[in-house]
């Protein structure tokens, strides 16, 4: 499949004009934007800077405020305070049509009496490009969104997947400086939410736009991030790669909300130069510092991965240390790995293991070890009414 887009160079219009902001183009830049809804916050001030060519993705639970900003960014939502800069220009009060943004949204949004080829062209038409240039633009959208011999279709005839290639094409046909898309995969099932998530991300690569992507789906972020915000309460709680909010998150919420992890409550002895000494029932250990904690009261999250299985009362091996002591309760084999439940002294725990490891029974009595490194401490949430 050739396709051209993968060569112009960032920055080219649609009809292969040089654009103007060089590689700043499609740079987001939020600064101190807020939002309330009859007096209630739905975003917070918030600052943002999403950089030009990159995948950047809001997640967060249903309420969160990742919609508003997106709106916002948009242009859909005017907000009551800050600035929106879009290639270093200010466009905060720039209508929607001439922010050259581009959306996808979850529920396609098609023309239905339209074909794939006329829903893709649209756009262009309304821009008034000649008909010849319109014509190549869409054969190479068509061809970007791998919907070859699909062009003269209805979107009744096509698949819900098929439907959200032919919207993103014709998002992407006007060459927008950024592509916002809210929830895009919401509306397919498992396997094809994979199989266009992994879609999503190559044609925004081949055709070198900023994404700005809005999910509640972890997985589906893991997949398709340089970077990402994780969103509660209107706010942006943490900003990183998927990698370091797994490893480090800020705060029991970002822990919790990036997949499973055990946690184990502790009293926060001290710190020195990257490290935290955090007594963990009869155990002293020592985790990764996290310079946002200011009490003594902190939770020790380790990954289901990051758990190892010893002995019990086994001398600890070096480079590990003893974290619990448990009683396995349950053992299943779930193809990739296989999952360990535990008890330990009240606290309900699970590890991975590799399926081809002999298996523990349940009743063993076991420790729970982790290296270091592998311990992420952030601090215990006040008990409610605290
Ligand atoms: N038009 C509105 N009027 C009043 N409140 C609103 C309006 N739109 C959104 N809200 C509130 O603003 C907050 C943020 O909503 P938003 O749609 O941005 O969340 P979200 O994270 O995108 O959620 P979801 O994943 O469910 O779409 C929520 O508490 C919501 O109830």
């Amino acid at each position: 499949m050739s396709i051209s887009t993968a060569s112009r160079p960032n920055g080219a219009n649609a009809d292969g004009s040089a654009a103007t902001a060089g590689d700043r183009r499609g740079e987001v830049v939020v600064s101190d934007i807020g939002l309330d809804y009859n007096g209630v916050p739905a975003l917070a001030d918030t600052d943002l800077h999403v950089h030009a060519g990159e995948f950047f993705t809001l997640l967060g639970p249903s309420g969160s405020g990742k919609t508003t900003l997106l709106r916002i960014i948009a242009g859909l939502l005017d907000p009551a305070r800050g600035t929106l800069h879009i290639d270093g220009t200010d466009v905060t009060r720039t209508p929607t049509q001439k922010r050259d943004i581009g959306f996808v949204f979850q529920n396609y949004a098609l023309f239905p009496h339209l074909t794939v080829a006329e829903n893709i062209e649209y756009g262009l038409k309304v821009r008034k490009l000649p008909a010849a240039k319109r014509a190549a633009r869409v054969a190479e959208m068509v061809d970007l969104v791998a919907l070859g011999g699909y062009a003269d279709r209805y979107p009744a005839q096509l698949s819900g997947g098929q439907q959200q290639r032919v919207a993103l094409g014709r998002a992407l046909a006007q060459n927008p400086r950024v592509l916002l898309l809210d929830e895009p995969l919401g509306a397919l099932d498992r396997g094809l939410r994979e199989e266009l998530g992994a879609e999503v991300r190559r044609i925004q690569q081949e055709s070198n736009t900023t994404a700005v992507y809005v999910t509640h789906d972890q997985e589906e972020a893991f997949i398709l991030s340089d970077r990402m915000g994780v969103m509660r309460d209107g706010r942006i709680c943490q900003l990183g790669t998927p990698e370091e909010l797994y490893r480090e998150p800020k705060d029991l919420f970002v822990a919790k909300f990036l997949g499973k992890t055990n946690l184990f409550p502790g009293r926060l002895t001290g710190t020195d130069a990257g490290s935290a000494h955090v007594r963990v029932g009869d155990h002293d250990l020592t985790a990764r510092a996290n310079p946002a904690i200011a009490g003594a009261d902190v939770v020790c999250s380790v990954r289901p991965e990051q758990l190892i299985l010893g002995g019990a009362g086994a001398a600890v091996p070096a480079g590990l240390q003893r974290i619990a002591d448990a009683a396995i309760t349950e053992v299943r084999f779930l193809g990739q790995r296989r999952s360990i439940h535990l008890d330990a002294d009240g606290i309900a725990c699970s590890v991975d293991l590799d399926p081809a490891a002999p298996a523990p029974a349940v009743g063993d009595r076991v420790s729970l070890l982790v290296r270091p490194g592998e311990i992420a401490l952030v601090a215990a949430e006040p008990a409610a009414g605290a």
